[in-house]
């Protein structure tokens, strides 16, 4: 473990979380997760329903032990020295699970009186942009809305460090968009963030690093460039009637579908200029002409059903 290393502030070394007993009758969620995240980092955890991302930030967050393994956050064990954690994190949970009847400047003062040092009422509030529902009770918010208020509680002791667990589930298109400005000025002001998501798009957007997840590993880890560069790109077209695939230059390996031609490489300028040049020469119009780099979707569909 490396300790009092201010750049990393969350490192997880063969992390394991069970449930329940030994055996059958329980069950590992997290099966040795290594990973590290390092100071102003927007790191991102991605897996299909079921793989243990929360159980994993559960851990990170010190709301339960790890049953193997370590976790520093801080260069702090996070359960066993909550008091040395708690301050510098700001958590937002699937649940927030707040009393109902008390309005959400209610709820807001009623969280800043746990914290030392909070952000005005007012102001947490105007930063998820629920300042024109500061008096409405919490039970008469929509869904996307209370996800709003758990953030603005989340941002409410300025974290170092904060986890977002889903952090967009239920928010219309435009309050996304916000969430995800704000996420990204947190970021650049230096907040180190963890993110769940189960939108590729909002990882892609938002995320420094990110992994993958299947039943408790990590399964792809890197930079957003890394990994989509793992996967092969695509070029795509359809052949004008009466010129043939097997015409195609042979550097080219293509697969095709009577017309239709899909081209899968791991050089997309080199084998679409092939292509270009070869059509030219030959005279032949490419249609449909659709050449792209892998999508993290497509990489998530590859390794996380497997
Ligand atoms: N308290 C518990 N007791 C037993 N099993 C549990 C418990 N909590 C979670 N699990 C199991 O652990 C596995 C991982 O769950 P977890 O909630 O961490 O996944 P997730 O990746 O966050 O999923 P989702 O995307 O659906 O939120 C699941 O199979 C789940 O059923």
């Amino acid at each position: 473990m490396v300790n009092g290393d201010t750049t990393t502030v969350i490192e997880a070394r063969g992390l394991r979380r069970r449930y329940g007993p030994e055996g059958p009758a329980g069950f590992e969620a997290v099966r040795g997760m290594d990973f590290e995240v390092r100071r102003g980092e927007l790191f991102a955890l991605l897996g299909t329903n079921g793989a243990g991302k929360t159980s994993t930030v559960e851990l990170l967050e010190g709301l339960a032990p790890p049953t193997g393994g370590e976790v520093r956050v801080f260069g702090h064990d996070p359960y066993r020295r909550r008091d040395r954690v708690r301050p510098y994190i700001g958590m937002m949970l699937q649940e927030g699970g707040f009393p109902a009847d008390l309005t959400v400047t209610e709820t807001a003062r009623m969280w800043a009186g746990c914290i030392t040092g909070p952000r005005p009422v007012p102001e947490a509030l105007e930063l998820v942009g629920l300042e024109g529902r500061a008096d409405v009770r919490v039970k008469q918010l929509s869904g996307g809305e209370r996800r709003r208020l758990d953030l603005a509680l989340a941002l409410m002791g300025r974290p170092g460090l904060l986890f977002l667990d889903e952090p967009t589930t239920g928010l219309d298109p435009e309050a996304r968009q916000r969430t995800w400005q704000l996420v990204s000025e947190l970021r650049d002001e230096g907040t180190t963030v963890l993110l769940t998501t189960h939108y590729l798009e909002e990882a892609e957007a938002l995320a420094d690093r990110l992994a993958i997840m299947r039943e408790g590993r990590i399964v792809v880890s890197g930079t957003t460039g890394e990994v989509l560069d793992a996967q092969p790109a695509r070029i795509r077209f359809t052949l004008p009637d009466g010129v043939g695939p097997e015409r195609l230059p042979l550097s080219v390996p293509a697969a095709a579908d009577g017309q239709r031609v899909e081209i899968r490489t791991r050089a997309l300028q080199q084998a679409l200029t092939e292509v270009l040049l070869w059509a030219r020469d030959a005279g032949v119009e490419l249609v449909d002409l659709d050449a792209r780099s892998a999508s993290l979707e497509e990489v998530f569909l590859e390794v996380a059903g497997q």
